[in-house]
C-alpha cells in the first residue's frame, strides 16, 4: 500500500466555522426583532431523510434559527402537499424553507418546486431562482442558490484554491448538483472552465484524466477510480449513497474510491466533506434571506 498523500477538504471543521459566523448574524437579526425560521417538509418515513431532516433541525437550534417542521404521511395527494406548502408560503414564523427531496412516485416534484414563494426557498432550487442563476455570471447573486453547489465552492475558497484557468469535470448531471454547479464555477469570480460529464459520456476515464478538478455527484459508490485520475487532482466526493457494509449495516459511502487520496493533491472526505458544507449552505441561505427580508443585504 502507498502512502496516502491528498489533503483534506476538511468540511466539517469549515461547517463548524461557518456556523460559528452565522451565529453572530442571527443575534444582530435578534438585536432588531428579527427571527429567521426554516421550516421542513417531510413526506414519508425513509431513514435517510428523516435523519437529514433532523440533523436541519438540529442545525439551527445551534445558530438561534426558529424551526418549523411538517412531516407529513407517505401517501398524502399532491393537493394535501400543495396545502401545506402554501400555508408555509404565508406564515410570517417561516422565512425560508425546503421541501426534502425525493418525493414519492405519485407527486410532481416540479410541480411541488414551482409552487415555493422564492423568496423563501432555502435551497435555491425553485425554478425562478435557478433562472437567475443562469442569467447572473456577474456581481453579487442576491437570490438563494443550491445549497450542495455553493458548499462546493465555499469548501475550496476557504481552502485558498483557486478554480481560476482550471479545468473542472463534473459527474452526474442531477437537479441538485450536476446541473447548476458548472453555473456556478463558470461565473466570473470563480472562472473556471467545465465539463459535465453523465452516464451518456463516451470515455469518461479519458475525460477524468485530463481534469484538474472532478466534482464527482453522481451517486455510484466507488464509480470515481484512482487509476483514471490526473496526479495531484483536486477532487470533491459529494455523492451519497448508503451500501450494506456486509452485516446488515447501512454506511455512507461516496463516488470516490479511497484510493485516489494516493493521487489527488487534495480530497473532500465522505463522511465529513461536502455533506456537513451542504446543511451549513442551507443556513447561510435562511439567514440572507432574512438579512434581505430586513433589507440589511
Ligand atoms: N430538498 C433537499 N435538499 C437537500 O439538500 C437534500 C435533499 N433534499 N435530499 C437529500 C440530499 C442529501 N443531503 C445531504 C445533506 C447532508 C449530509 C451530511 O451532512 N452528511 C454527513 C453525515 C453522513 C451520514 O453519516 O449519514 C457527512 O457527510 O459527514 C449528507 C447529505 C441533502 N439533500
Amino acid at each position: 500500500m502507498t502512502q496516502s498523500t491528498a489533503q483534506i477538504l476538511d468540511g466539517k471543521a469549515t461547517a463548524a466555522a461557518i456556523k460559528a459566523e452565522l451565529t453572530t448574524r442571527v443575534s444582530v437579526l435578534a438585536a432588531k426583532g428579527i427571527v429567521p425560521g426554516l421550516g421542513t417538509i417531510l413526506v414519508g418515513s425513509d431513514p435517510g431523510s428523516t435523519w437529514y431532516v433532523g440533523g436541519k433541525h438540529k442545525d439551527c437550534a445551534e445558530v438561534g434559527i426558529q424551526s418549523i417542521r411538517r412531516d407529513l404521511p407517505e401517501d398524502i395527494s399532491q393537493e394535501g402537499l400543495l396545502e401545506v406548502v402554501r400555508e408555509l408560503n404565508d406564515n410570517p414564523e417561516c422565512t425560508g424553507y425546503i421541501v426534502q427531496l425525493p418525493l414519492p412516485k405519485h407527486i410532481d416534484q416540479d410541480v411541488i418546486l414551482e409552487a415555493m414563494d422564492p423568496d423563501k426557498d432555502a435551497d435555491g432550487l425553485h425554478p425562478m431562482n435557478l433562472g437567475r442563476l443562469v442569467a447572473n455570471v456577474n456581481g453579487e447573486m442576491k437570490s438563494p442558490l443550491p445549497c450542495t453547489p455553493k458548499g462546493c465552492v465555499e469548501l475550496l475558497r476557504r481552502h485558498n484554491i483557486e478554480l481560476k484557468g482550471k479545468r473542472v469535470l463534473v459527474v452526474g448531471r442531477g437537479v441538485t448538483i450536476g446541473r447548476p454547479i458548472g453555473l456556478l464555477l463558470t461565473r466570473k469570480e470563480v472562472n473556471a472552465t467545465v465539463i459535465l460529464a453523465h452516464t451518456g459520456t463516451v470515455d469518461l476515464p479519458a475525460e477524468l484524466k485530463q481534469a484538474d478538478v472532478v466534482i464527482a455527484a453522481a451517486g455510484v459508490p466507488h464509480m470515481i477510480k484512482a487509476e483514471d485520475l490526473k496526479p495531484g487532482a483536486i477532487v470533491l466526493d459529494v455523492g451519497v449513497s448508503r451500501v450494506d457494509d456486509g452485516n446488515g449495516k447501512a454506511v455512507v459511502t461516496g463516488d470516490v474510491d479511497p484510493a485516489a487520496a494516493d493521487v489527488a493533491a487534495w480530497l473532500s472526505p465522505n463522511p465529513g466533506g461536502v455533506g456537513p458544507m451542504t446543511r451549513a449552505m442551507l443556513l447561510a441561505n435562511v439567514v440572507e434571506s432574512a438579512e434581505r427580508q430586513a433589507g440589511i443585504a
